[in-house]
């Protein structure tokens, strides 16, 4: 890969406003090749190994142009934080979305929470919304039947719900005590096999993340082999990953939901100028023909500071390069 800018990879430090995923800062590198930016961002906690995929789709974004898209707009959905009802109210009102995804079980005894939140969000889209919840695979079957029962009524009507279960046989589970359409998030991305999914009848939707799975040509065969409507959601990318994550929503056959791709308003700041910046209008983002190059006074203001911090990204990126044989 003497085409990528390795050396000159920037490292940057994003806050995020609400803790996500149980991190409050966002952190990652943009690289440089012949078809612009790419970024990689795995979370801290990924392995070398775990983390191959997410460089091989930097790489593909800063080498090759995203494939023929089949759509220019991507309805998206808000992302609402475990946060109160009044935050959670606030949040779907000034998305501009009507479709909203909550997340539910981020602490234990986290029902009356959840339905309070969903509540929340059903009030604020109106009854035309759509009210889509996730565990990221907290519960057991038990919890998962007694508390989507829960969150279904006080939705009004969930769309689905996403992962409220680690396996597959949970899923299969859930999904046939409950009349709430499952979702499969963690079990795709981590599956050695997507299809399983869809034989298993573990799931009616497929949410496919395009940077832990490879990048997007890599991402349009697992949502093939999945053979179930799917669900393009981010990785939390600045920007610059968003593009991708756009392209591959516009060039799959079908995108019959709203996508997760609204996310930059989980940050406090983006790497792009504020023309390009992949921020949701109205509900929907544009996909940009190519990704936006970082603005150098955003970069600087977001710079990775910490020289030890820095260094460890810098580290990894080369051991991640070594284990991508890069
Ligand atoms: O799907 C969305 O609305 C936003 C993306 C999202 O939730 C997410 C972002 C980063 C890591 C994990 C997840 C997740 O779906 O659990
Ligand atoms: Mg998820």
């Amino acid at each position: 890969m003497a085409d990528l800018d390795f050396a000159g990879a920037l490292v940057y430090a994003i806050p995020l406003r609400t803790r996500f995923r149980g991190i409050t800062v966002r952190e990652g590198v943009l690289i440089e090749g012949p078809a612009g930016w790419g970024e990689f961002c795995p979370f801290a906690d990924y392995d070398d190994a775990e983390s191959v995929p997410w460089l091989l789709a930097a790489v593909e974004q800063a080498t090759r142009p995203p494939p023929a898209p089949v759509r220019s707009r991507i309805p998206v959905n808000c992302t609402v934080p475990a946060v109160g009802p009044v935050r959670a109210h606030e949040l779907v009102a000034a998305s501009g979305c009507t479709t909203a995804k909550v997340k539910v079980a981020d602490h234990a005894d986290s029902l009356a929470d959840d339905v309070a939140r969903v509540e929340a969000v059903r009030a604020a889209l109106g009854p035309a919304g759509r009210v889509r919840v996730d565990a990221n695979a907290a519960w057991d079957v038990a919890t998962a039947v007694r508390s989507l029962r829960l969150l279904d009524g006080a939705a009004g009507g969930l769309e689905y719900a996403e992962q409220p279960c680690r396996t597959l046989d949970e899923l299969a589970a859930v999904r046939r005590a409950v009349e709430v359409p499952i979702a499969a998030d963690e079990s795709i991305r981590r599956a050695d096999d997507p299809l399983k999914v869809a034989v298993a009848g573990a799931a009616d939707v497929a949410v496919i993340k395009g940077t832990p799975l490879g990048g997007v040509r890599r991402a349009l065969r697992v949502a093939e082999a999945a053979g179930l409507p799917c669900v393009v959601s981010s990785a939390l990318e600045t920007s610059v990953g968003l593009a991708g994550q756009l392209a591959l929503a516009a060039a799959l056959p079908e995108l019959p939901y709203a996508c997760g791709l609204g996310t930059l308003s989980l940050f406090t700041g983006d790497l792009v100028d504020e023309d390009v910046s992949l921020r949701p209008v109205g509900g929907s983002l544009p996909v940009p023909a190519a990704p936006p190059a970082p603005d150098p006074a955003k970069a600087a203001e977001y710079r990775l500071t910490d020289a030890g911090r820095e260094a460890w990204w810098r580290d990894r990126l080369a051991r991640v390069r070594a284990a991508a044989a890069l």
